[in-house]
């Protein structure tokens, strides 16, 4: 998160649900409460600072806007972004990040990713109209955005790909430089935002779920969602722009013409019955590569 507050790498924000109708049913009480933006307190005494803290009368809108939405920018900017939701069963991860039905919910009831989904596009289409009008002095630069999608689940010690299910050989490698790859996981191309929400809406469908005790509808695996943007700007010069170009220095040169390659990374972290130290390949992929 440099590249937005200018301060840390990573902020953490938590987020306290509101009781269910079951919950409340059966005579349960919230133990916790959100006394400020950024702390709550368990308890009567124990209170715990967060970078946000979000009660169960904060909407979707608001927490995204907090924290998700200057990653957006970021990600125009060059800059990559993760999104990592955590939590025990039933806590409120796949409605905060939108992975779940998207037809059962009401508009303001969309999560995170469907939510950047639609300012990623917005911002694509901003910028395409901006390129378009010739905003640069002397030339006119054809602006192009590439988006690309993969998402998978692991569950157990497996990868899944969500959105192709005859992939079975995926794994997760380290390069030289001790990034963490993730090979043979297909990328889907989506050139409008109702392609990469066809991808999410396809892809969560597909994921493993069960019941627990506290959750029908629980997510049994976790899950990533990982969308890549590629920006491209291709000269179209003037004749005097061309004149002025052959005459640049070579690192001018290059600023007319770069090229900008992004990632953005919105994980989910489910929980299983399985003890910790099986889940070698989770703590490989997310705690390594994604905070
Ligand atoms: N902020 C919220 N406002 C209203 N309802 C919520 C909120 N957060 C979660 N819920 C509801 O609580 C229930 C459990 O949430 P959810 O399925 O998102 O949990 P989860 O953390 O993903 O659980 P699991 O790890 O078992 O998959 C769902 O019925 C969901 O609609």
């Amino acid at each position: 998160m440099s590249a937005v507050s200018g301060e840390v790498n990573v902020r953490v924000a938590v987020r306290v649900r509101p009781l269910l109708p079951r919950e409340k049913l059966e005579g349960e009480e919230s133990c916790v409460r959100v006394v400020d933006q950024c702390q709550l307190v368990i308890g009567r005494e124990r209170a715990f600072t967060f970078d946000h803290a979000f009660g169960a009368r904060n909407t979707q809108q608001e927490l995204y806007n907090a924290c998700v939405r200057p990653l957006i920018d970021a990600l125009f900017e060059g800059y990559n972004a993760t999104v990592f939701a955590y939590g025990q069963t039933s806590a409120g991860k796949t409605y905060t990040m939108g992975t779940c039905n998207q037809e059962d919910l009401l508009p303001e009831e969309r999560g995170v990713i469907p939510r950047a989904v639609a300012d990623l596009y917005a911002t694509v289409r901003a910028k395409q109209r901006q390129h378009s009008a010739g905003s640069v002095a002397g030339s006119r630069h054809e602006f192009r955005v590439t988006v690309k999608v993969t998402y998978i689940e692991i569950y157990r010690e497996e990868i899944r790909d969500l959105l192709d299910s005859d992939r079975t050989d995926i794994r997760l490698r380290e390069d030289d430089q001790g990034n963490t790859i993730l090979c043979g996981a297909s990328e889907t191309l989506c050139p409008t935002e109702d392609d990469l929400l066809a991808c999410l809406e396809t892809g969560s469908a597909a994921r493993v779920t069960g019941a627990t005790q506290m959750n029908e509808a629980s997510s049994r695996s976790h899950c990533v969602f990982c969308v890549t943007v590629t920006q491209e700007w291709t000269d179209k010069l003037s004749a005097g722009a061309q004149q002025q170009l052959q005459s640049a220095t070579p690192a001018v040169r290059v600023l007319l013409c770069q090229l900008i390659r992004a990632i953005i990374l919105i994980a989910m972290i489910g929980t299983d019955f399985q003890p910790v130290e099986k889940w070698t390949v989770t703590e490989k992929g997310c705690g390594h590569s994604c905070l």
